[in-house]
């Protein structure tokens, strides 16, 4: 069964329209003007179970708005969306049972409870059984390490303590699909690595579907086999990680630093015939940028075998690149890497 399946989803806000200076705002006081915005615009994916899913755009690209759709809390303009056999919106009370939420901005803790008690309280809000409960609450004290916060109330805790419990709360109900919205915003790298782990353990043995949104791509290489890009309301890709590497990664480019002075031109010269260009800032430093699927052993082998080299960096285009590279190209190509 899928997890999740979408077809031709759309959301339209309409906004207050604000005319220029006194006479506009006299005017807006009368009679107010709207427009519409389309914040997702005819979208279709499905998801399997089991998948851990990246939804990533930049800033304004619809992706709260798709997972306030997936999560029942908004009601599509148009479109299809069954999630775990349900239509969100409409089935609520039984929808919500097989789902977690954990958004990185607000959190479904209460501030001044300690954290137990407000476990408690969801444990009544999704009814889960006592016996159920406390296995499950054993368990994610023990993973996500929550012992010593259990009677701290929520205002106390750091943001990376509280999002440790913003996800043991989003579990205690057993859910087969998470949301999770920006869950690493504003942690060290520390917490960020642990709740990556965590995730991704939590997928594994239980087979939870995830669909995450971030503006952090260490999430998703750490985290997501498959990449769901939006840009302006439209999905612009669609597939594995390593095709979004491929097909958009500027390949790899290899740093040499060395012991005597070397011209460009007899660099160039070195490497003829394997799409290799150089740029260099001083004699004793180059780079060379190789296209995707270009020899890099021929061209290492040519370069160390010719000259006294200090150092080697092989640098790999990361995915922060890869994402500016397509905004930055534009729809015109983007048909290309779309599924
Ligand atoms: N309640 C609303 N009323 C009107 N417009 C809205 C509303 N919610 C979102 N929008 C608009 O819809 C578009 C998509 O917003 P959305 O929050 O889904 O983007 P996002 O990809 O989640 O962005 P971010 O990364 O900044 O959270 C934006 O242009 C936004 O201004």
């Amino acid at each position: 069964m899928l997890a999740i399946d979408v077809e031709r989803l759309r959301k339209q806000f309409r906004v207050q329209k604000s005319r220029e200076g006194l006479k506009g705002a006299i005017r807006d006081l009368f009679q107010r003007e709207y427009r519409e915005v389309t914040a997702v615009n005819d979208i279709s994916f499905q998801i399997p179970q089991g998948e851990i899913c990246g939804y990533i755009g930049e800033n304004g690209a619809g992706k709260s708005t798709t997972i306030k759709m997936l999560t029942g809390i908004l009601v599509p303009t148009s479109g299809r969306i069954v999630v775990n056999g349900y239509v969100p919106f409409e089935d609520r009370e039984k929808f919500v049972q097989g789902i977690g939420v954990v958004f990185g901005q607000r959190s479904q803790l209460w501030w001044d409870l300690g954290v137990i008690e407000s476990f408690n309280l969801l444990r009544k809000v999704y009814r889960v059984p006592e016996r159920d409960y406390k296995l499950r609450l054993d368990e994610l004290v023990q993973r996500l390490d929550l012992s010593d916060l259990l009677n701290r109330p929520v205002r106390k805790l750091s943001l990376g303590q509280r999002m440790r419990c913003e996800i043991a709360a989003a579990l205690l109900h057993n859910p087969s699909i998470l949301f999770l919205d920006e869950p690493t915003i504003g942690l060290d790298i520390v917490v960020k690595t642990e709740i990556r782990e965590f995730l991704k353990s939590l997928n594994e043995r239980f087979g939870t579907t995830i669909l995450l949104t971030t503006h952090d791509l260490q999430d998703i290489e750490a985290l997501c086999s498959r990449v769901i890009m939006l840009d302006d309301g439209k999905i612009i890709y669609d597939g594995g990680l390593q095709r979004l590497k491929e097909t958009w990664g500027r390949g790899k480019e290899i740093v040499f630093r060395f012991g005597t002075g070397m011209p460009l031109g007899e660099l160039e010269r070195l490497t003829e015939g394997l799409q290799v260009a150089w740029t260099t800032d001083n004699a004793f430093e180059a780079r060379a940028a190789l296209p995707q699927g270009a020899n890099v052993s021929e061209t290492l082998a040519r370069v160390v075998g010719a000259v006294d080299i200090r150092d080697i960096k092989i640098e790999e285009t990361n995915t922060d690149e890869i994402v500016r590279e397509i905004y930055k190209t534009g729809s015109s190509e983007k048909t290309g890497a779309a599924r």
